[in-house]
Parts: C-alpha cells; structure tokens; sequence
C-alpha cells in the first residue's frame, strides 16, 4: 500500500495564532494542488510557537479553534492530517498536544508529550501527556511523537511492538542540535524498522534558530526525502510492503530477549 505525503515545514510567527493559521492553510492549499498527499504534517506548536510565557492569552481551550480549522481543510481537501501539536488548554492546564485527523475530518488521535523539554522551560508552562501515540490511519498501524520524545528509544518501541508500521514525529528541532534529530530518526527507523515521516519547523524566535531538515526514512534507514533550512513543503510517498520484506530479513522483533532487559 502506497501513501504520498507533504510535509508544511512552515516557519511560525511567534505568540500570533492568527497568522499561523493563515500561513499553514496557504502552504496547505498549495500542497494539496501540487501533490494530491494522502496524509498532510504541520510542525510541533504551530498555532503559537514557543510563546510559553503567554500561554495564558494564546492556548487553545480544548483545542476548539484548531479542531474546527483542521477538521474543514481535512473535509473539503480529502485529505489526512497529523497537524503537528497545539498548546491545549484543559480546565487550568496545558498541554503540548498533537491531533490527528482523517479525510472524513473526524479526530482520530489526540496525543499530549510525554517527554517535557526542560532545556526550553517546557516543564514550567506545560503538563505531561500519560498516554501513547498509537492509532490506525487509512487502515495502518501507526504512531505519533513529539520531538524531545525520540530521545527515548524505550518509548518509541512501546510504540512499535504491536506490528506498527509508520512514526510520525512533528517538532521545533533547535538548529544547533540537528546532527542529533538526523542520527536519532535514522536510528529510530532502522531499529524499529519502521518508516519515520518527521516534520521539523524552520525559522526562528526570540530564544533560538531551528533546524528544518524535515525528513522520510524507510526502514532500512535510508533517507527517502529530506529538507533543508529554509521554510518547505516536503513530499514523498512510501510504500508499507517494504516494512514485512526488511522485517523478515532480520527477524528483531521475535529475536528480542526480553528475559535479559531491565527496562525499570
Ligand atoms: O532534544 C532536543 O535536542 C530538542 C528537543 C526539543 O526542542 C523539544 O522537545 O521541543
């Protein structure tokens, strides 16, 4: 089964959600004309960027806005969306939390980061998600991150165990620390040997410059598409038979010795 992709590695004006959903229907709509996707990605935080210090004025309560945005381009479109991640406001709380929608634009998947980020002060703004990123997308097995969280390979393999097939990881990745999101997506794929569609964002705000290089990996580890810096639409298309040929290549999932691991 064949699915073409398009990724918005769009820069975000910082703390103006007004702007940001005018710039991504703009880079959307030209998507769709360009390259018909299946499947469309937008960034980590693209509604606000990492204006945390006014979350209170810009969080979206229980995402509502975003929701309706999403849920009519998805319709109208036909077209699929892991739509990055929001700052979503639930009762006093936020959290940094990605939504996936479907053609028919029904939300499928909400997913809150696991993982707080504590070098960009995520822990004093945002609460934790506890649950994890699984869902079924155009009768796929599939999973969604958020950036910080493929640092830990144990919580994408929680991920993968149940015959998963594609991760999806949307982020504001610092351009300082590129090689990393590089070297750990590749990583990602190959030991979990999996595609990985990864949507970075480009630009920059007042604390840092971020990295682009959004990127398609197969599960080999090759890279299928890749961005540069500056802002993009990205687009490939992969083909999920390749994930059964490279699985029963090198059988690691049934040689795994979950006998010797101390994972707690
Ligand atoms: O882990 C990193 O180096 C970057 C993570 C990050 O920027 C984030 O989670 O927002």
């Amino acid at each position: 089964m064949k699915q073409t992709y398009a990724l918005i590695q769009m820069d975000i004006a910082f703390g103006d959600p007004q702007t940001n959903f005018r710039h991504a229907e703009e880079l959307i709509r030209e998507a769709v004309e360009k390259r018909a996707p299946d499947t469309i990605l937008l960034p980590e935080l693209w509604t606000t960027g990492y204006d945390l210090t006014r979350l209170d004025e810009i969080a979206d309560e229980d995402a509502n806005v975003t929701i309706a945005f999403l849920s009519r381009l998805a319709k109208e479109l036909d077209i699929n969306m892991i739509a990055g991640s929001v700052a979503n406001r639930v009762d006093e709380a936020t959290s940094n939390t990605l939504l996936v929608v479907a053609r028919t634009g029904d939300i499928i998947k909400q997913y809150s980061k696991a993982h707080l980020f504590r070098l960009m002060d995520e822990e004093k703004y945002l609460i934790e998600g506890n649950s994890d990123g699984t869902f079924v997308l155009e009768n796929q097995k599939s999973a969604a991150v958020i950036c910080y969280d493929i640092r830990f390979p144990e919580w994408i393999r929680t991920h993968m165990l149940d015959d998963t097939k594609v991760l999806y990881v949307v982020a504001e990745w610092p351009k300082q620390r590129i090689d990393h999101w590089r070297a750990l997506l590749i990583s990602r794929a190959i030991e979990n040997q999996c595609f990985v569609v990864a949507c970075n964002r480009s630009g920059s705000d007042p604390n840092n410059e971020f990295g682009g290089n959004s990127m398609i990996i197969g599960p080999w580890g090759e890279v299928l598409a890749e961005a540069g810096l500056e802002e993009t639409i990205l687009t490939g298309t992969i083909d999920l038979e390749e994930v059964e040929k490279i699985r029963a290549t090198i059988p690691i999932y049934s040689d795994r010795r979950t006998d010797l691991y101390k994972l707690k």
